[in-house]
């Protein structure tokens, strides 16, 4: 890798071997930012610095610097964005791009400006172009036009990774980038419309199975393929690159495992334990045909999945049944 020779001098700082230094989890309610708030607990991180939207809007430039003055983390993992499947990026383009090029610009520049050793910022897969090579490896980063459903959050992304780039050519600083695939798991929104496609069939099929319906409607074709990632697997990954990687270039985080649409109905369908219909509403889009992310990058530096897709399902099930469904 190149890109990794412009920063051999950044690599200096362990993350682990520290576990009372202050770190930030920017959206710590969230499926990805509560996930790597256990991890880091489970590790013995005793000194997580942890806000919520309420407690501190980061849309607000000046609310974040005077946090960040005020706190100084050492450590920033920024899973903080406004969030959403097909249908919320497809409806509310304004708040997808502005949104998140506000948090993460206020987060990114104020954790340098405040003396944090290291920041990970997390983008996604639909970073890449809609039709890229597949796998995706990292340099198919804008080299085609995006998915249109998704392309205002894409873009904001996209800066976010070139933010980090940038800061770390002209500061010398440890920002680096994670692009997680599709995650699910605790902590999921589970939005009939907004959500993403497996909390939103997870919660249609119990319902439809509580009120004994005799059909469940599944959007789009069924035809697309995704791949997805237990939320565990990418907080163990994201505490390995905090650990492990100090590079200019953003890295792929996937399982390797894809399933179309309507394996995942099917899987889904019998874990919940539905026993009616399927019915598909190709009105609706599909998105994005295909995005199966290389990860090899990371997998070269030692890092493996380790959560079945239909494991993570049956665990999600229960906590959803436990946690969402009172
Ligand atoms: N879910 C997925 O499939 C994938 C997620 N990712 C990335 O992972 C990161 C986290 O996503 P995920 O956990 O799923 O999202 P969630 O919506 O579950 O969590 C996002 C968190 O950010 C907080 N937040 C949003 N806006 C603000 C704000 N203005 N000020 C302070 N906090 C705010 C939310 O708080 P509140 O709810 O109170 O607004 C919430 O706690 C994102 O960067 C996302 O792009 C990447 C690939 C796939
Ligand atoms: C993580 C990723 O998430 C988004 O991209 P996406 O992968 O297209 O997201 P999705 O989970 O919403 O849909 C996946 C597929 O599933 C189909 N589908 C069927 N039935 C439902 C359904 O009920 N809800 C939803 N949401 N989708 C459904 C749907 O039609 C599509 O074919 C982007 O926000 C993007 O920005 C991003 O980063």
């Amino acid at each position: 890798m190149g890109s990794q020779d412009n920063n051999v001098e950044l690599s200096s700082n362990s993350f682990l071997a520290y576990k009372s230094a202050k770190v930030f989890v920017a959206g710590h309610r969230g499926l990805v930012g509560s996930a790597i708030g256990r991890k880091l607990t489970q590790l013995g991180f005793t000194n997580l610095v942890l806000r919520s939207h309420a407690e501190l809007d980061l849309t607000r430039q000046s609310d974040v610097e005077a946090f960040f003055a005020y706190e100084k983390p050492e450590f920033v993992i920024v899973a903080a964005a406004k969030v959403g499947g097909i249908h919320a990026n497809n409806t509310y383009p304004a708040d997808f791009i502005a949104i998140n090029l506000q948090i993460q610009t206020n987060v990114i520049d104020s954790a340098y400006r405040n003396g944090a050793k290291k920041l990970l910022f997390l983008g996604s897969s639909c970073i890449y172009p809609k039709f890229a090579p597949q796998p995706i490896p990292e340099d198919a980063l804008l080299t085609g036009p995006l998915e249109p459903t998704n392309e205002w959050y894409a873009i904001a992304k996209i800066a976010g990774i070139k933010m980090c780039q940038a800061y770390r050519i002209q500061h010398k600083w440890d920002a680096i980038s994670g692009m997680p695939t599709n995650l699910y798991g605790p902590y999921d929104n589970f939005h009939p419309e907004n959500s993403h496609v497996l909390p939103a069939l997870m919660r249609r099929f119990h319902e439809a199975k509580v009120n004994g319906a005799k059909e469940v409607v599944v959007w789009g074709t069924g035809s697309p393929l995704r791949e997805f990632l237990h939320v565990d697997d990418l907080a163990d990954a994201v505490v390995f690159m905090m650990e492990k990687y100090s590079g200019l270039e953003h890295l792929n985080v996937g399982s390797g495992k894809e399933v179309t649409i309507k394996e995942l109905a099917e899987l889904m369908k019998e874990v919940v334990g539905f026993e009616g219909d399927l019915v598909w509403d190709s009105t609706k889009p599909d998105g994005t045909p295909r995005k199966l992310m290389d990860s090899s990058k990371l997998a070269s530096l030692g890092w493996t999945p380790k959560v079945s897709l239909k494991d993570g399902l049956a665990d999600t099930y229960k906590w959803y049944l436990e946690n969402v469904n009172l």
